[in-house]
């Protein structure tokens, strides 16, 4: 596979329906077998916006789960730079302030790329950057308590916090714009990021794609 395209797979779907788990799990288990060289992880929330001009009220009131949100146009610019072999500066995001740090991880080109987040198929250019898209298909009720969980010990929210963003901008963003761009995934996948089925079928293709 060293002369050919590196392949992009895209795993999106609801906040905490189990896409970080998923794609972590995949590249935790396959960079033990074919190294850092084989496979790279990039996350769609490095790519929210810098903020930095705006006040805390403003980047708290902002819509995260919004398209606009992020930086689109950057992250399919990285894409093809990967595409055509070249390293990337991966912004960093910090969610407490929310704004991107000073720091920025250059990411080498690999010949699988996995790539998650939320809203990855809403932005047309973007979507055809993917040569494999997978839409991790978790009930909401379920994501919603997973996020209270993650968002209260990992993101230091309040309860309140979590539930008036929730009513306000997760949910009926996710009814506008991530729920319907599954039509747009090849591989929809149930049980969340602990489906052990589907994380050995998706490892079986990307070895078949390395040896090819
Ligand atoms: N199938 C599962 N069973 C139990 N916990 C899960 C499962 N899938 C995900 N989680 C947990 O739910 C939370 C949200 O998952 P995460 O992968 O961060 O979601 P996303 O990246 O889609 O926002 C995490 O704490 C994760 O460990
Ligand atoms: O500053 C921010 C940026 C994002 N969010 C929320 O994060 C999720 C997306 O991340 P997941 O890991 O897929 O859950 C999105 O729903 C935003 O609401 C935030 O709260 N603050």
């Amino acid at each position: 596979m060293q002369n050919s395209k590196p392949t992009i797979i895209a795993i999106t779907g609801a906040s905490a329906s189990g896409k970080s788990l998923f794609s972590h799990t995949i590249y935790k288990e396959l960079v033990s077998e074919i190294g850092e060289h084989g496979i790279s992880i990039i996350k769609e929330d490095a790519y929210y916006r810098e903020q930095s001009h705006l006040s805390m009220e403003q980047r708290i009131r902002n819509n995260y789960d919004h398209p606009d949100a992020f930086e689109h146009s950057l992250l399919t610019e990285h894409l093809k730079q990967l595409v055509d072999k070249k390293p990337i500066e991966c912004p960093v995001y910090c969610y407490k302030t929310h704004t991107r740090t000073t720091d920025a991880i250059t990411i080498k080109p690999t010949p699988i790329v996995l790539v998650e987040g939320i809203l990855l198929f809403s932005n047309p250019e973007l979507r055809e950057q993917f040569d494999i898209k997978v839409y991790m298909d978790t009930p909401l009720d379920i994501c919603l308590l997973r996020r209270i969980e993650r968002d209260t010990v990992e993101r230091e929210r309040t309860i309140e916090s979590i539930i008036q963003q929730y009513i306000t901008m997760v949910r009926p963003m996710y009814y506008q714009h991530i729920e319907p761009a599954k039509a747009f995934a090849d591989v929809v996948i149930t049980k969340g990021g602990k489906n052990r089925m589907a994380i050995e079928l998706l490892k079986a293709k990307i070895r078949q794609l390395i040896i090819s």
